[in-house]
């Protein structure tokens, strides 16, 4: 079993540099379906499992997918396929973004239901409300999603009953080859909204408003391949800075961007974390007492839902009383079990989280219940007395790259074995461990 191993003690030092982000590459890899001519060129593309996944996806559509390096080539100009299996979605669900693109090039698109997953039910009804609206009938059953329309799809008027990332992204998507204007309101204000839509009116697509809660989408009658860089990833960019002030460390994550991450800053400022701007990116120093805070998980500008778990493991380590609150997804909880494994003094109450800190935490065995919970756990073991081995890095590997490498070049006692039985650890460090 492959597990990461981490003994806790290290203060880290140096500097990190993140990848492109995984939520913006995946739609926009999406978005290449929508090129009937040329070649889609994209930078910055990170080495992760789920951009393998959504290429596979792509390749099955019948387009062609070639990777160099991080760059990834994508010609879609063949005759599409229309179907999107259980394979794929299952393995992430991400995978039902390819259905605004097959609408738009095809008219048609059947994907599999994505159901539920760790953290909740995620439905999908905005982005099926959406297609609706621009004239596409949708039948749902066998666990498969049916979507058709006769003739073009038609720009409309759509009010998302939450500002979901997935159904703007979609429905954006749908809309660039729509007859007529789309108007989408209340819709998400990500970044990596923004940067799908850049990508789009590269493609020549005439998409405007993105970053604000209504986007203006005009038909147009075709769309052409383009070049394209990824922005970088600001989840995993907040994941090194909660590694930095966590371990009281000083550490440079080169990428980060603080107009994507002003929520994070002003948090972990408030808890008494050192942040300043420094080239192109964010020099993090963590103090030698934290302050509690309390946190609520919101769309974007408000604090993320993905860097939740992570920021709960830096509240562990702070002296006092702080509450999370997960208004986002409805349980997203799962590691506050695998955290109390490691001696966190933490409960649930609701869809809140009280946090006694700072606890001691002890090094443990530990699951990873879901991608973000992974890192957490990770971060957690950095601060905890003895060996923290933690397994399930299927979801660790949807969307880090190298991390136990990228924490042992920040000076962390950490390594990534693959191995039947560990024994209880004797030796000095990690490293020195025959496992
Ligand atoms: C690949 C990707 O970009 N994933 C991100 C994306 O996921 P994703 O696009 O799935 O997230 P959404 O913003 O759509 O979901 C947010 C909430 O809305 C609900 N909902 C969503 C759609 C819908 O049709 N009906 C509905 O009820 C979901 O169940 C969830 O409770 O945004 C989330 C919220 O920032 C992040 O945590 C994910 O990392
Ligand atoms: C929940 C996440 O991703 P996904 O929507 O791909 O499951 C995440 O990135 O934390």
């Amino acid at each position: 079993m492959e597990k990461i191993i981490v003994r806790g003690g290290k203060r880290l030092n140096g500097t990190v540099k993140v990848e492109g982000a995984k939520n913006a590459v995946l739609p926009i890899i999406a978005a290449t379906l929508l090129a009937s001519d040329g070649k889609t060129i994209l930078n910055d593309v990170p080495a992760l499992s789920d951009v393998f996944t959504i290429s596979e996806v792509l390749r099955h559509l019948n387009a062609e997918v070639d990777f160099e390096g991080n760059r990834v080539i994508v010609d879609a100009s063949r005759e599409l396929k229309t179907d999107a299996p259980f394979e794929y979605v299952r393995k992430m669900r991400a995978s039902v973004l390819v259905m605004g693109s097959l609408l738009a090039r095809t008219g048609k698109a059947r994907v599999a239901l994505p159901g539920g997953c760790a953290i909740g039910s995620r439905p999908i009804d905005q982005h099926l409300k959406g297609f609706e609206a621009m004239g596409v009938k949708v039948k749902v059953g066998n666990g498969f999603i049916d979507a058709e329309v006769e003739g073009k799809l038609q720009g409309a008027k759509i009010y998302l009953d939450f500002p979901s990332v997935g159904a703007t992204e979609n429905i954006m998507m749908a809309a660039t080859l729509a007859e007529g204007t789309t108007i989408l309101e209340n819709c998400a204000k990500e970044p990596e909204i923004v940067d799908l839509a850049n990508l789009l009116n590269a493609m020549g697509a005439k998409v405007r408003g993105a970053g604000t809660g209504t986007i203006r989408i005009e038909g147009v009658s075709k769309l052409y391949g383009a070049t394209h860089a990824i922005i970088p990833d600001r989840i995993e960019a907040g994941t090194f800075m909660v590694a930095a002030a966590i371990t009281g460390g000083n550490v440079l994550v080169r990428g980060a961007l603080m107009e994507h991450l002003s929520s994070l800053v002003a948090k972990m400022e408030e808890m008494g974390v050192q942040i300043t701007e420094e080239g192109d990116g964010l020099r993090v120093i963590g103090p030698d007492k934290l302050k509690p805070i309390d946190i609520k998980t919101m769309p974007h500008p408000g604090f993320p839902t993905d860097m939740q778990s992570q920021m709960m493991s830096l509240l562990l380590a702070a002296e006092g009383t702080s509450m999370i609150t997960e208004t986002v997804f409805e349980n997203r909880f799962m590691h506050v079990e695998e955290f109390r494994r490691m001696n966190a003094d933490i409960k649930i109450e609701g869809r809140s989280v009280i946090i006694n800190g700072p606890s001691k935490l002890q090094g443990a065995e530990v699951s990873a219940t879901d991608l973000r919970a992974a890192a957490a756990l990770v971060l957690a073991g950095l601060i905890a007395d003895g060996f923290t081995r933690v397994t399930e890095l299927k979801h660790l590997d949807r969307g880090y790259v190298d991390f136990h490498g990228k924490l042992l070049g920040l000076g962390a006692d950490i390594e990534r074995v693959n191995d039947q039985a560990t024994q209880e650890p004797a030796q000095q460090s990690v490293s020195d461990m025959n496992v």
